[in-house]
């Protein structure tokens, strides 16, 4: 994810995002709405009931018990029943953003579950859980400043002009003198602090992803003495952060707050003023400027309340645009291809052509075939693109040309699920769930118990499973830190198998385990020659001597092909230097023991 493009200014986004939710339910919302007009009239009586108190009994000295008992219950109703309805008013907008919330939470997370591979080779895990958790924690704010906040104080600064209007129109229109004057203070807040909020929004993530990268990478900082560098790029993002936080919050209170009250007391001394030339002319209510008074104290009320919260709301809007942005990230192409399910696993590649970046091919003019049920080994060395080419059977990326066909038909012509339920896929860091054997082994397949033991046999874990004394519901901690190396990669082994793959891809699948283990893996291996198409990548070449065939890849090239005895033949084979160069090795290694 490149981090230019969390910068750009896309205001529309994050809007359109809220829209589509406000609009959702929009019998509700205009409900919402006519509740906070009916709630802002109630609001705004209290100063005209005032107003006829002071003018009609006050100031002349005439108390009618009937007429004042009546305007005395009509204001307490009014304050009563106006409170009752904002707060109504508060919580529905309350309980409309925070549904919008989870909701958005939720299509993030499953958007982020369909990006594809290629979409992770560069993003930052910690900037990613920022964005789901953070960014979208962020977006309630939008509706709740937006709605609750935004809109309920235009409807009370509207209701307020309405009832100066009535009140007094030429004294209305000063105070509407203040509100072009807010806006354009609020557009210049804008322009200012949209960089400064974007930039501590991008910060905090970069903070996210240090210490989730930290984290996950603890036995190697910790190994290699790390943590003082650590702590010193954490602390240089974490002092940036704080900087540009308080960069935002700086211009927030020294531009707006006192710029909006010291233009409200302007207002105010020119009302007073025009209320000192109708005292002159004869014409002024005491009433009315007293209504004035208490309108112009609430009038700017919403308005330093809109401003003030403007900061949240550009933080807002802000995360509501990188969400926006990565839900905007093309998902993987989730084929529904009518393929089938794959039958027999008979593989064919022809003039494979694979680059991640232009003008850098990593695999070039690749074409094998592989009968159903064969056991096939890919070697090379280091980069040779022996993992990438596994992606393109797993259809991680689509090659530039060329094509791959399984039992005769398209990779793209099969489903998802085909795809997902006829390959199996053993990578070379166990991936384990922090939840029991049983679930690292069904995955969510919703596999019958039997299915998953018979699994487990074959991996030949079953044994190991039974002697723990909660069995297959045995919990295992995040990594699997319950099991060790050897048993965590027999476990990805069962899983792979519990489906009843026709494919089963392992990538280095013994790389990290002990001669024994790596023994165990082998038999539950060998026993599916026949079964199941198998294409192994190895390192250690001693694995895969039973290979039906052997392909060795060289930068991207597949330079030889054949079984272990047929490539022991090639006087200068690629493949005869390194077996015998691990041989030498392993009899050094033996002969030091
Ligand atoms: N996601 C990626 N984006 C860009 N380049 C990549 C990506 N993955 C691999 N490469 C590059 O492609 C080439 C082949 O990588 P690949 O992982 O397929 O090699 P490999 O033979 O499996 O290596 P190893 O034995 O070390 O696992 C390498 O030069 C590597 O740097």
């Amino acid at each position: 994810m490149p981090r230019n493009r969390a910068d750009k200014n896309q205001d529309g986004g994050a809007l359109r995002l809220l829209m589509s939710y406000v609009f959702a339910d929009k019998p509700r919302f205009i409900k919402t709405l006519l509740l906070v007009v009916v709630a802002t009239a109630f609001d705004v009586l209290g100063p005209m009931l005032s107003k006829i108190f002071i003018d009609d009994f006050i100031v002349p000295g005439h108390y009618p018990l009937w007429p004042i008992v009546g305007i005395v219950a009509l204001f307490i109703f009014a304050v009563v029943v106006g409170t009752l309805l904002k707060y109504q008013q508060s919580m529905r907008f309350l309980d409309m953003a925070l549904n919008a919330v989870l909701d958005i939470r939720k299509r993030v997370f499953q958007h982020v579950l369909s990006l594809p591979m290629s979409f992770f080779d560069y993003a930052r895990t910690g900037q990613l859980v920022s964005r789901i958790t953070n960014d979208t924690e962020s977006i309630k704010d939008i509706y709740v400043q937006f709605l609750s906040n935004v809109l309920s104080n235009i409807i009370l600064l509207l209701g307020i002009l309405v009832a100066m209007a009535i009140l007094d129109l030429q004294l209305m229109l000063i105070a509407l003198l203040l509100l072009p004057t807010v806006v354009g203070l609020i557009y210049v807040y804008q322009r200012f602090s949209v960089k400064v909020v974007s930039e501590s929004r991008q910060l905090r993530s970069d903070i996210n992803a240090t210490v989730s990268e930290s984290i996950s990478g603890m036995a190697v900082i910790q190994a290699t003495n790390q943590q003082q560098a650590k702590t010193a790029q954490f602390d240089g993002i974490n002092n940036r952060y704080y900087s540009t936080r308080l960069k935002a919050v700086t211009v927030g209170s020294l531009l707006l707050r006192p710029a909006i009250n010291f233009l409200s007391i302007l207002v105010l001394a020119s009302i007073v003023w025009f209320f000192g030339l109708k005292v002159v002319q004869g014409v002024a209510e005491i009433g009315v400027l007293y209504a004035y008074l208490n309108y112009l104290g609430r009038f700017t009320e919403p308005l330093v309340e809109i401003t003030q919260r403007f900061s949240l709301y550009q933080q807002a809007i802000v995360a509501g645009n990188r969400v926006y942005e990565l839900l905007q990230e093309p998902s993987a192409n989730t084929q529904q291809g009518h393929g089938g399910a794959i039958a027999k696993g008979q593989l064919s590649i022809s003039q494979l052509q694979f680059a991640y970046q232009p003008n850098k091919p990593v695999l070039d003019n690749i074409n094998v075939e592989i009968e159903a049920g064969a056991f096939y080994a890919v070697v090379g060395h280091t980069g040779s693109g022996k993992s990438t080419l596994l992606s393109l059977l797993l259809n991680f990326y689509q090659p530039q040309s060329g094509a791959i066909l399984i039992d005769a038909k398209a990779l793209g012509d099969y489903s998802h699920d085909s795809l997902r339920q006829g390959i199996g896929f053993i990578p070379q860091e166990p991936f384990i769930l922090a939840s029991s054997i049983f679930d690292n082994i069904d995955m969510g397949r919703h596999l019958t118990p039997q299915a998953v033991e018979r699994a487990a046999k074959q991996a030949h874990l079953h044994d190991v499973i039974m002697a723990m004394t909660e069995g297959y519901q045995t919990e295992l901690g995040e990594g699997g830190l319950r099991l060790s190396t050897g048993q965590r990669q027999q476990l990805i082994i069962a899983r792979a198998l519990a489906g009843s793959p026709k494919i089963l891809l392992l990538d280095e699948a013994t790389a990290n385990v002990d001669s024994e283990t790596e023994q165990v893996v082998q038999r539950a291996l060998s026993q599916l020659h026949r079964q199941v198409t198998m294409i192994v990548v190895a390192h250690r070449l001693s694995t895969i001597r039973n290979a039906d065939r052997i392909l060795v890849l060289d930068k991207g090239h597949l330079i030889e092909q054949g079984n272990h005895e047929q490539l022991m033949t090639l006087e200068h084979g690629r493949y005869r230097a390194m077996y015998e160069l691990q041989q030498q090795a392993q009899k050094v290694a033996q002969a030091e023991a």
